[in-house]
């Protein structure tokens, strides 16, 4: 366990929650003002009338200062502790979760409390008056925040357990190593990125403009936040729609230390970090992925691009993010279809370095297409570990991570030749099944069926097209990992054990794709 710290208005149960919160983390609950009272071998009231608010204040500052050193479980603070700025600086280190609620019920909650020094004359215009100073101090310091209004402990304190739930991967990929949060409720972590920002444009599509306003909403006063929608899918993908995102940029006067945040698919994360890349030769990007597949590929790793005639991905840049908010929450709405389509690079994943992906998949594929089973989380967290592993030792693609491109040379020229029509996971499938003739067919491990029936029990398609063997070809001589004339192929000597070869004959090449077609 480690230190959970409630702040809030008065009313906005601190301590009760806090009890309830730390009797279900199995975990001590500690009140500081409890412990001032023990200190001072009085009650709060008596200290204000003796001493008044600043002794009190000092007593709370050491106080605080006290139990976050010593304390290792819920600790809930004085709805006033917050006015210190020695006190917000310790909980910056903190995970402080901040609980509101309605003044009309902040007043019916304390009425009865002769506790309350500063509430004993008039209650409602004083109450208000202290959550209209304070609530930015709360919003400073805060991690989490949860509305208690017209709810019950049992449910807020359900909530923040599930929200204490994030699983952090660091990605060491880049010159600042970047953190990817996963969890429930993730994108209200968004002003912990902000950095110097005075300006952030929030890329969207129509199917995330909700999301979209809602984290333009997590602002704070004096930053200003402009949506922009882009088409969806692969049409936003260009160098036209970049074109476009760069003068609204101008316009905006957009300057070095504003800040870009992509909320969608992976085609916007991939266009968001494209534009971030190149604006001002490079400004910050937090990727908040909306598709299963853009959490566990596109929004991590530090690819960016877009798609030209020449072909898939062709132009773009290595920009890593500053960081990536996985909220499960956001898959929500996500149809079943996109999610499944994420799910082939979690099965991808899976082939090449962690097979428990597989054993999980293939324990129950149902539970995997349920966007609010637990298990979408775990499988989430694997996909993620094993490209960030990856990407560590090789963000610009020098060797070891071709592996991630495992099943993607024949992808792409399914993409290009289905003109971007085809779900980039749909195509992964296929891609997989072919990079898994070619893996038994040059002698390596047989996979084949297992990889066909994983796909299948997920629904993804695992044939292609009969008699269209020139076109692909064609496409795939100009993949990103051949060499001069040189073809390269990510292949599995075993599962786990990707490799990546160059001799693959023309026939092999062809007589997979004969297998795949029949
Ligand atoms: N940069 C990388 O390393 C990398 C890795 C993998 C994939 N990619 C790229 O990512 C793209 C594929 O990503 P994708 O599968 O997310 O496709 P996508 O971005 O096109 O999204 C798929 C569909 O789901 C919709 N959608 C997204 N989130 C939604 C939500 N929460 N609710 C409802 N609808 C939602 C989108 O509007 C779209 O119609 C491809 O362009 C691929 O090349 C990049
Ligand atoms: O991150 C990588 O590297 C990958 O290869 C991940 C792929 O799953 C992903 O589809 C990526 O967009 C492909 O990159 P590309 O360089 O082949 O376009």
């Amino acid at each position: 366990m480690t230190l959970v710290v409630i702040v809030g208005p008065p009313g906005s149960g601190k301590t009760t929650i806090g009890r309830a919160l730390a009797e279900s983390l199995g975990a001590p609950f500690r009140d500081a003002d409890a412990d001032i009272a023990d200190a001072a071998g009085k009650p709060i009231p008596d200290i204000f009338i003796d001493h008044g608010e600043d002794h009190f204040r000092a007593l709370e500052r050491e106080a605080v200062r006290r139990a976050v050193a010593e304390h290792d479980g819920v600790l809930a603070l004085g709805g006033g502790a917050v006015l210190a700025e020695a006190t917000r600086k310790l909980l910056a280190d903190v995970t402080v979760v901040h609980l509101r609620v309605g003044l009309a019920e902040a007043v019916k909650r304390t009425e009865l409390d002769r506790g309350r020094p500063l509430l004993q004359v008039n209650p409602r215009a004083t109450l208000r008056r202290l959550m209209d100073e304070r609530m930015p101090l709360y919003r400073e310091v805060a991690d989490i925040e949860i509305d208690t209004t017209g709810r019950d402990v049992a449910d807020v304190t359900e909530e923040i357990r599930v929200r204490l739930a994030v699983r952090i991967v660091t990605v060491n990929d880049a010159d600042t190593p970047y953190q990817v949060l996963i969890g429930h409720g993730t994108t209200d972590r968004l002003p912990e990125f902000l950095g110097q920002a005075s300006r952030v444009a929030v890329l969207h599509t129509a199917s995330t403009v909700q999301l979209a306003e809602r984290v333009g909403a997590l602002v704070p006063d004096g930053v200003e936040a402009t949506l922009m929608e882009l088409p969806d899918a692969e049409d936003g993908k260009t160098v036209a729609v970049a074109e476009q995102v760069w003068e609204a940029l101008g316009a905006e006067g957009f300057t070095r230390t504003d800040l870009v945040v992509g909320v969608g698919g992976g085609a916007v994360t991939d266009l968001a970090g494209f534009v971030a890349a190149c604006w001002l030769r490079g400004v910050a990007v937090v990727h908040v992925p909306t598709s299963l597949l853009g959490a566990v590929d596109a929004a991590v790793g530090g690819k960016t691009g877009v798609n030209t005639a020449a072909g898939k991905n062709l132009v773009g840049a290595f920009h890593p993010p500053r960081a990536v908010l996985v909220d499960l929450d956001n898959f929500a709405t996500l149809p079943v279809r996109d999610l499944a389509a994420g799910l082939a690079e979690v099965v991808k994943a899976g082939f090449i370095a962690d097979p428990v992906i597989l054993d999980l998949v293939e324990a129950d594929p149902e539970a995997a297409l349920d966007a609010a089973n637990p298990v979408v989380g775990e499988l989430v967290e694997r996909a993620i570990a094993v490209k960030a592993a990856v990407v560590a030792s090789d963000l610009k693609e020098g060797g070891l991570r071709a592996i991630l491109n495992y099943g993607h040379t024949f992808a792409h020229a399914v993409e290009k030749l289905e003109h971007y029509r085809w779900r980039h996971g749909d195509a992964v499938a296929v891609g997989m099944v072919y990079a898994a003739h070619l893996s038994a067919l040059t002698g390596r491990v047989d996979l084949v069926e297992r990889t066909k029936a994983v796909l299948a029990s997920l629904g993804l398609p695992t044939t292609y097209e009969a008699g269209r063997w020139d076109d692909i070809l064609k496409v795939m001589l100009i993949d990103k990992k051949n060499v001069g004339a040189t073809q390269r192929f990510v292949l599995l000597d075993a599962l786990a054990e990707p490799v990546v070869v160059d001799d693959v004959t023309a026939e092999q090449q062809r007589e997979a794709y004969e297998r795949l077609t029949a």
